[in-house]
This record gives C-alpha cells, structure tokens and sequence, in this order.
C-alpha cells in the first residue's frame, strides 16, 4: 500500500499511501517453522556519518517540546548477498538501530530519487483538485483513493489530513472481488497518470522493502524474508499494521517517533495502540533529511520477534505549512497467519510457546481499517454484507511452507 498525504496548516496534511499486502494466489503464509537463529558473528559495521542538514529542530511544528533526532543514513547494497560478511554487518547495523532509534534512514539512489519527485508531483497535483473530483476517487469493495481530512480517526479524534490510499488494484472479475473479501477492489483512480507513476513507485519500494526483510533476517541471524510474503491535531499517535514502512517527507517536517522502551509495553494486535502516550515529553522529532527514506516498523515485525524489535509508534505534528509524505506499507500476504519466530536476536528473545494460534493478516489489516474509516462507504458495505464472517474461511487463511 503507498498513502499518500497532505497536510495544510491549520487543517491538512496530505499523504500517499501504498499498501503492499493484498493476496496473491501464489503467496503463501508466514510458517511457524523457522530455523533457530544463532547470534551474529559478523564484524561490526562502520560507523556512518550523521546526517547534516543544519538545524534540523527548526522545522519542528511549533507547540512541541521533544528532542531531534539525528540519524545514520544506511546506504543498501544493490543485491543483498546472504554469504557477504558485509551485508550481514549492515544487517546487524540495521536491527540495532531500529531497536535504539525506533527508525532508520535510507540513503535513496538516484532511481529512487526520480521515483520519489515523480509521486510527489502526481500527489501534489491530485491534491490540488477540486474536492469534488477527489471526492470522486472512492470504492466501496476497497479502502483504496481519497481520504479527507478529517475522514480519518486515530484514537477516536479526527485526522487532519487528506490522504490518497494505493492498494493492489483489482478488477471486478477478480475472483476474490467476486467472492466479496473484505478490501479487495479496484484502486478509484483520479483521470491523469497518477496510477502509472505510483505503480512504477510501488513496484520500486516493493523490491526496498524485501532487501530491507533480508538485511534483517541477517540482522536477527537467520530466517524472515521468504516468509513475509510480499505482497484537531496531525496524526494522533499510533503504530502501523504490517511489516515496515518505508516514508519520505518533504522539507517541511512533523514526524515524531518513541524510541523502543521495554518498559512501554502495547500490542495493537490486541489493544489499540492509538493514542498510547500521546502527549508524554518522550516524543522525538525526526527532521526532514533531504533524499533519505525513513523506515519504521509495524506491529508484525513486533509480534514476529516477541518485541525483540517493536513497532514504531509515531504521530504527525500540524506545521506551519502544508506538508506531503507519501509511505510505502511492506506488508504480509492478507491471507498469512503469522506465527511468531522460535528464537530471535541469538535467542535473546522469548521463545514461542507450541501451538500459538497465530495472527490472520486479513483479519488484523480489516480491523485497523473499520477502526480508522469508520464512515466510508467500504465499511458500510462491509459491516452490512457480514464481510468479515468470510475472513474466517479456509482459503482465506494460507498457513505450512511457503511454494518455491
Ligand atoms: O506522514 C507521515 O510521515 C506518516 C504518516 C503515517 O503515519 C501513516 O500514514 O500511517
Ligand atoms: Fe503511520
């Protein structure tokens, strides 16, 4: 999924949002059967420079009191070699910061960059229409197209942003459309070439987000890509459903993030995490760093790693100016049920307890949905049309060995 968004002071940000976990046929689940993992006996990975952007507080929202973060920027490989010594540092550099930073920074390459300017542009330009020909980018079969501001709820208050929401786009003759699962439909595009930009943007941080997953896996000592699946106020508080996300903002800031804490404990899985600590002083601001992607994690990482790394919470500050991100979402298959891994961080962390039931993606993502957008026309039709008594179905639910 890539969200696209938009925020105009004093009412809007406006983001783009690309979602990547909606079924398909050849995917399969996240198995309960990982292999255990050993620590990592990789070297350290060089120290990185800081980033450099001068004052970087000063674009923070005004009204907030938080500390600035001043992050490492990764650069990646361009394949990631499992046998390299040096993508297994990187990998083990990657885990450790998220879980001291809560978030990394991406260096982006020069094709990122174009991709990036060029999904900005075409949001920019969605943005900027009339709100009748936006407000025309809506499907009920699923929560792709426009968002408006205020449209949106985190912890029961409304969002100031508008967004523009990307899934798998899926025609009416798709068999899982047809068959009425809940949030498969065609994405409502906009007239223009938004749908071609942001497919080409999809399609790129798609193959970012699995190098990121095999970094990780060498980071945590083995296992995790193949079993992913690919496939008034800002933002209140909150963490994101899937995997990671990968997000790029323009110069004009407002993302806070908490840093990983074991005394915070949450799981949204089973209680919101929205809202959570929403106005503690223990935010920190991340400013804007020109060509960098920020990636964060969500609440599967989490429960794959028995909190070893944790979902990020973060919210949006309302700035001064509008602003625009666009976030790219590297989800589970909608039809994994994910079982958390039997040993991470060289065993470090908790070992499962046999027989855990598992977490249905599906089940998960459409919940977070009907929780945020409890009055689009998708959740009417939804709720209306008992959807999500078809979430407890079989082929629904992929669980054993992923296919070659
Ligand atoms: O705009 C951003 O930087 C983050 C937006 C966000 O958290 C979300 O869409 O889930
Ligand atoms: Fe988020």
């Amino acid at each position: 999924m890539c969200i696209l968004r938009r925020g105009i002071p004093p009412l809007r940000r406006s983001i783009t949002k690309c979602i990547s976990n909606l079924s398909t046929t050849a995917q399969a689940a996240i198995d309960a059967k990982q292999p255990n993992l050993n620590p990592n006996t990789a070297p350290p990975f060089p120290p990185l420079p800081p980033s450099t952007i001068p004052n970087p507080g000063n674009s923070m929202p005004p009204g907030f009191n938080a500390s600035v973060a001043n992050l490492p920027i990764f650069t990646l490989p361009s394949r990631v070699t499992p046998s390299s010594r040096s993508d297994a540092a990187l990998g083990k550099a990657l885990v450790d910061a998220w879980r001291r930073d809560g978030i990394i920074q991406i260096a982006m390459d020069r094709g990122q960059r174009q991709l990036w300017a060029d999904a900005q542009a075409a949001s920019r330009a969605f943005f900027r229409r009339p709100h009748r020909e936006k407000a025309a980018c809506v499907d009920d079969r699923s929560y792709a197209g426009y968002i408006a501001s205020g449209e949106e709820i985190t912890d029961g208050v409304a969002d100031y942003s508008e967004v523009f929401t990307v899934t798998k786009d899926l025609g009416a003759e798709d068999p899982r459309v047809r068959a009425g699962w809940p949030c498969h439909g065609p994405c409502p595009w906009p007239v223009g070439g938004m749908k071609d930009v942001m497919a080409a943007f999809k399609g790129r941080m798609g193959e970012e987000g699995e190098k990121l997953l095999s970094l990780a896996e060498l980071g945590l000592g083995g296992w995790l890509a193949s079993y992913a699946g690919t496939s008034g106020r800002g933002i209140g508080s909150h963490t994101d459903y899937g995997l990671l996300v990968i997000a790029a903002q323009d110069e004009v800031g407002g993302l806070f993030i908490r840093r990983p804490n074991q005394d915070e404990k949450f799981a949204n899985w089973e209680k919101s995490a929205a809202g959570l600590n929403e106005d503690d002083e223990n935010w920190v601001y991340v400013p804007p760093v020109e060509g960098v992607h920020t990636v964060i994690l969500g609440d599967m990482m989490q429960y794959l790693t028995h909190d070893y790394l944790k979902a990020t919470p973060h919210k949006v500050g309302l700035n001064t100016r509008e602003r625009f991100s666009i976030a790219y979402f590297h989800e589970p298959n909608f039809q994994a049920v994910i079982k958390p891994l039997e040993r991470v961080g060289g065993g470090i962390g908790q070992p499962v307890v046999n027989g855990v039931e598992g977490i249905h993606y599906g089940t998960h993502f459409t919940n977070m949905f009907l929780r945020s957008y409890p009055d689009r026309i998708t959740t009417h039709r939804i709720l209306a049309e008992d959807r999500c008594d078809l979430l407890k179905k079989p082929e629904l639910r992929m669980t054993g060995a992923i296919p070659a």
